[in-house]
């Protein structure tokens, strides 16, 4: 009997998808059907908001109802990012309780990597689990261990490491890498190798290093990340290093995970990189189709990748390749503008979001009303909204968007630079930041309870706890391991640490943070002390606590969310590109920004209406551009400044893009977009 067997999709299953995510049917058209009813290995590319993640969906909550397949086996989605998978799961989760569950795993590539090859691998070699798999503490356990000697080494070749590492600065990103049969060094993933050689080569009485002496400096790097290794700290990369090894010493790993998944699905496939995609293709692509084996994704918009030949995706066409042909996300305008800006290659967008004509906009703005742009956006929805050419309820949200959230420099914009509150590190919440303060700051404020900041602090003492080397039974402490400790060592000190805690978080909400961080700095330091019987905190912690370098004091009342403007009834996200992929917004406003150069200076042609092929720089900002102008189903606003542009109003104009000045002259946004409606020249004078 063979091992795949073939499923059949017919209309009725794709009527009932139909239903589940548009609540009508008939909505899939002949080209996303060819796609609903494939079950064979093959490709899905095509453009923005064509559909693609939604008709992944339809064939998800197909499948489901198949589920349990013949022998077991289960199906495999994965996606790039954390919020893609809980995209997925957000929309269809609770229409298929089956492929949440086993035999089916739904996840990113890193969480798929590390459950079934990563872990089991260093499991099977260092017969414990690796306690955590994340960059950060990675980070944190190798420059610790950088400062100690290791054993076997005398003092001149820990001297000669050391100096070679720092002189390259290659302690955070070395790896090693398995090139079957061989372990090489390597500059970092997908990198080059490390070649050994004395540092300061220019200098006159410069001699390289003997052989001997390599080879000691290259046997004291494996060392070093053998010692993390050994503390059960893996890098996000050096699971892919464990899964290599796992594959090639237990080659029947390889049949298992076939057997397993009768399917696989990779939604934005163009953003895997190089090691992610030949280490699915090893396992799962044969010309058998023993798996199942669509990618889906739109090759344009690879914006995770650095560009660079070494990490960037190797995704080329499968000989089986559909497409979906026009955008449901774009009205016409909007299309005609993206398309110019597909930097690996030109596909024509054909806006099939008919139900507005709202033109793209650009909105040029001086020094002194930059300041002003995303009220001038706010204004705009209003007057569209007033002439119902944007719906007064939205469906989807607003967003305004930069590819840059640096700090500003003179003479290169960046997010802050149109919204002063703009906060980059709120972006993200994480559980590891560079110091206290930080994690007073940010923590997540999207709740009303005290709880995100009560996770924080104590997230910040653990870090310290780890600064210090200090463990339980040879485990790092997690939040409730340490309070069971306390109470267990001193009742007293508990009861009184668990009412500074309380009081500590209600004066951050009421944004008394210095007080708070004084407070924590004291009350922590002889706390940690006096429990784990230290005389005093060493400097990493001291400086980890008392560090305020990057980030200023806020000492105001907290508002909801640092990063959203408000404006009448409208509230929308100040956000990084990154962060909106695969999204759709009724409007976006796209904010240039300077990455080595600004947008407008990168891809002026595309803007103007015309297409050329991409350099490798242009290459990353078009992506940006192409990713963040397809979001919106309504109205696109490009805010770029006027010096760059302002010869260009009338070309900018033939080629569909509506021009609004906003200088100081300007005065109030609205009158210009009130004269702009009632037909009146773009320029108010
Ligand atoms: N067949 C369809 N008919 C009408 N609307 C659709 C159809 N397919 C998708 N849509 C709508 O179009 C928008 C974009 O869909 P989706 O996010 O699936 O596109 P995508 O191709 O995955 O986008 P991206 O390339 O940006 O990731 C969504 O609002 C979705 O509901």
């Amino acid at each position: 009997m063979p091992l795949n067997m073939q499923l059949e999709v017919t209309d009725l299953d794709i009527e009932s998808a139909e239903q589940i995510l548009f609540g009508r049917i008939n909505v899939f058209d002949a080209e996303r059907r060819i796609f609903l009813k494939n079950l064979d290995t093959c490709d899905l590319q095509a453009v923005p908001g064509s559909g693609k993640t939604t008709v992944l969906l339809a064939k998800l909550l197909i499948l489901e109802k198949r589920l349990p397949l013949d022998s077991g086996r289960g199906i495999l989605v994965l996606s790039h990012t954390n919020t893609a998978v809980n995209e997925i799961k957000k929309k269809i989760g609770k229409h298929c309780p089956k492929l949440f569950s086993y035999p089916s795993f739904v996840g990113t590539i890193q969480s798929f990597v590390d459950k079934f090859l990563a872990i089991p691998c260093y499991a099977n070699l260092y017969k414990k689990r690796p306690l955590r798999i994340d960059n950060e503490i990675y980070m944190e356990t190798i420059e610790r261990e950088f400062n100690f000697k290791i054993k076997d080494f005398s003092v001149q070749e820990h001297k000669n490491a050391k100096w070679f590492i720092n002189a390259k600065g290659l302690l955070g990103g070395y790896r090693i890498q398995f090139n079957n049969p061989n372990f090489e060094l390597v500059k970092y993933i997908n990198g080059k190798n490390v070649e050994i050689e004395k540092p300061k080569k220019n200098s006159k009485a410069w001699v390289d290093f003997s052989e001997a002496e390599k080879s000691r400096i290259k046997q004291w790097l494996i060392s070093l990340k053998k010692k993390v290794f050994n503390k059960g700290i893996l890098h996000y990369d050096d699971a892919y290093f464990f899964a290599n090894v796992y594959l090639s010493r237990n080659p029947q790993i390889l049949s298992f995970l076939k057997r397993r998944f009768n399917y696989l699905f990779i939604d934005e496939m163009q953003d895997m990189e190089k090691h992610q995609f030949e280490l699915l293709e090893t396992i799962f692509y044969d010309p058998s189709n023993t798996t199942v084996f669509q990618r889906i994704g739109d090759i344009n918009q690879s914006i995770f990748t650095d560009g660079s030949s070494t990490s960037s995706s190797s995704w080329t066409d499968r000989e089986a390749k559909l497409t979906l042909s026009g955008s449901h996300r774009l009205n016409p305008g909007v299309a005609k503008v993206v398309q110019n800006f597909g930097a690996e290659s030109f596909i024509e967008i054909n806006g099939l979001h008919t139900s507005n004509e709202v033109k793209p906009h650009i909105i040029l703005f001086d020094q002194q009303s930059k300041g002003r742009v995303i009220e001038a956006f706010a204004n705009l929805i209003k007057q569209h909204q007033a002439n119902n050419e944007i719906p007064l309820v939205l469906d989807h949200p607003i967003k305004v968007i930069g590819w840059n959230g640096k700090l500003p420099e003179p003479d290169k914009l960046r997010i802050k630079d149109y919204f002063e509150p703009y906060d980059k590190e709120e972006q993200k919440p994480k559980i590891d930041y560079p110091n206290l303060l930080s994690y007073l700051k940010y923590f997540d404020k999207g709740t009303l309870t005290l709880d995100p900041i009560r996770k924080n602090i104590l997230n910040a003492i653990l870090r310290v706890i780890r600064l210090e080397d200090i463990k339980e039974d040879g485990r790092n402490f997690t939040k409730r391991r340490f309070l069971n400790y306390l109470a267990l060592v001193s009742p007293s000190k508990a009861e009184e640490f668990s009412k500074s805690l309380y009081q500590w978080c209600i004066n951050i909400i009421k944004g008394k943070v210095t007080e708070v961080h004084q407070g924590i700095i004291e009350n922590v330091t002889v706390l940690i002390c006096e429990i784990f019987s230290k005389e005093a905190l060493g400097l990493q912690s001291m400086f980890f606590l008392n560090d305020t370098s990057t980030l200023e004091t806020i000492d105001g009342p907290l508002i909801a969310k640092n990063n959203v403007f408000c404006y009448e009834d409208l509230k929308f996200e100040v956000t990084n590109i990154h962060s909106v992929k695969g999204e759709t917004h009724t409007a976006t406003l796209y904010l240039e920004t300077c990455y080595h150069k600004h947008e407008t200076e990168f891809c002026l042609d595309a803007i103007l209406g015309n297409y050329t092929p991409f350099k490798k720089r242009q290459k990353q900002a078009a992506k940006m551009m192409y990713v963040g102008f397809s979001r919106p189903t309504h109205l696109l606003c490009f805010a770029a400044s006027l010096d760059r542009l302002q010869n260009k109003v009338e070309e900018l104009e033939r080629v569909g893009w509506k021009v609004i000045h906003l200088n100081e002259s300007t005065g109030n946004p609205t009158i210009a977009i009130e004269a702009e409606v009632l037909g009146a020249t773009n320029e108010i004078e």
